[in-house]
């Protein structure tokens, strides 16, 4: 039997949970780290990204969180397509350097880029990497969910993952 929810025990009442409180305990949720990026008419640019899961694998889709405040927004919107490179262990800084302040084309000259289909730079040594076309997205608070088709992809076996948990980089060795 399902219980409704303000029956539920413990439950505290609805809209009282801070800003503070949700980042506190999503801070508890491991995640893999992407850098997000884009290339077109409108322009190159690239964040890093926490905030990106699967969707369907028909058609292959995932998703991607971007706050609209974003210096990249802009430029994905007009593009409307994006490359999800995720990254391994070793590359902790270059998340840093998409992370920050740090002006657009010292973030792309950190590293080398080629591209694919989409036109969005491609991190070669990823440790796996999404080439996609922004196929619908939807406004939720101060974020866009990006739904992203996926065009062309390739994986790194073996590797290491770099994971964000508790507000820090740790490495996650393969086996
Ligand atoms: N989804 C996001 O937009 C997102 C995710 C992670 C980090 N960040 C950015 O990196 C900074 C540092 O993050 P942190 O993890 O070290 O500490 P934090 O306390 O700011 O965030 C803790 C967790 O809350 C979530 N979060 C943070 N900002 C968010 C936002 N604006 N919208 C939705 N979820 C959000 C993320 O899961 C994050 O790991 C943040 O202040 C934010 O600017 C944004
Ligand atoms: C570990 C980690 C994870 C995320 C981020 C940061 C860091 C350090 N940021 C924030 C994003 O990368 C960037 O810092 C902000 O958008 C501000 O960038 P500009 O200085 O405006 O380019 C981020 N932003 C977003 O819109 N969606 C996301 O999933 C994430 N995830």
């Amino acid at each position: 039997m399902q219980i409704p929810q303000q029956q539920t025990p413990n439950a505290p009442p609805a809209g009282l949970v801070s800003r503070e409180a949700f980042r506190d305990a999503m801070a508890r949720l491991a995640a893999a780290v992407n850098i997000v990026t884009t290339d077109g008419p409108h322009g190159r640019a690239g964040f890093t990204a926490t905030a990106v899961c699967s969707v369907t694998d028909t058609p292959p889709t995932l998703l991607v969180c971007l706050n609209r405040a974003a210096s990249a927004y802009p430029y994905v919107k007009g593009n409307g397509a994006v490359c999800v490179n995720t990254l391994t262990a070793s590359q902790r800084a270059l998340s840093q350097c998409f992370g920050g302040k740090t002006p657009m084309d010292e973030r792309f000259a950190a590293t080398a880029w080629s591209t694919w289909l989409s036109g969005a730079p491609v991190l070669e040594d990823a440790a796996a990497v999404f080439d996609c076309r922004v196929s619908r997205s939807t406004r939720v608070g101060t974020h866009d969910i990006l739904f992203c088709e996926v065009l062309a992809l390739r994986h790194r076996e073996s590797d290491s993952a770099l994971v964000y948990f508790d507000r820090n980089y740790h490495g996650l060795p393969y086996a």
